[in-house]
């Protein structure tokens, strides 16, 4: 499924993995393992290595954590421009699946997706830039989800799409009398009525 890995080695000999998505511009992220007799040790997130990847910088100035039940959906949230937001998720404890809808008007996988399953084993970390919404279903009895962004939270900015459209026809892996969703997100537009991101809006310059 994923395509233009590339193993990054910053100077200081620390690692992460990073592979294209179809959707390009998401990125999964698998930081380098030490393990010994203690436990592991991990690099969870380097900015040097993630910027020399992308060949720009993503500043994050925010961090969240969230946890939830089995059968519950978050999302599919964003923040309108100048507000957009890039994140970077991993999940601390469980087992979800996350999911990147494309929402660039003119971008050729507009309204495709991206959807990873992230779980506290496997320790994969997924970007989500900006000009996508995020959501994601919890998979095992509870999870604990964390992320940074690199814009604050916005409430007037915040905006979402309604994560059954069938437009979008997301597998969320879970069976349809399990999804727990808050009121909000249970009434988000579907993406044909949803606020889009204008292509001439430069995201990220
Ligand atoms: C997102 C956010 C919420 N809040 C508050 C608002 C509200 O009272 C409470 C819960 O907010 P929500 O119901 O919007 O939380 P939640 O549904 O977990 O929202 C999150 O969903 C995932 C999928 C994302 O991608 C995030 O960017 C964010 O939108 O927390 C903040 O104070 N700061 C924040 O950054």
């Amino acid at each position: 499924m994923l395509t233009g890995s590339i193993y990054f080695n910053v100077p200081q000999g620390t690692s992460m993995h990073f592979e294209r998505c179809p959707i390009p511009e998401v990125i999964l992220c698998t930081p380098k393992l030490h393990t010994d007799a203690r436990g592991y040790f991990m690099e969870s997130f380097r900015q040097d290595a993630l910027d020399a990847f992308l060949g720009f910088a993503i500043n994050f100035c925010q961090d969240n954590e969230s946890q939830s039940r089995y059968g519950v959906v978050r999302g599919l949230h964003y923040q309108q421009a100048p507000y957009a937001q890039t994140k970077l998720v991993r999940v601390l404890h469980g087992r979800i699946l996350d999911v990147a809808v494309d929402l660039r008007q003119e971008a050729s996988t507009f309204g495709q997706h991206v959807a990873v399953v992230l779980d506290a084993q496997n320790k994969q970390q997924l970007l989500i830039p900006k000009g996508f919404a995020h959501g994601f279903a919890v998979l095992s009895s509870t999870a604990v989800v964390a992320y940074k962004s690199d814009a604050y939270y916005a409430p007037k900015a915040e905006r979402g799409v309604y994560y059954g459209d069938t437009q979008l026809n997301i597998n969320w892996q879970l069976p349809v009398d399990t999804h727990q969703l808050s009121s909000k997100d249970q009434a988000w537009p579907s993406l044909a009525e949803a606020e889009v991101f204008d292509s001439n809006t430069s995201l990220y310059r």
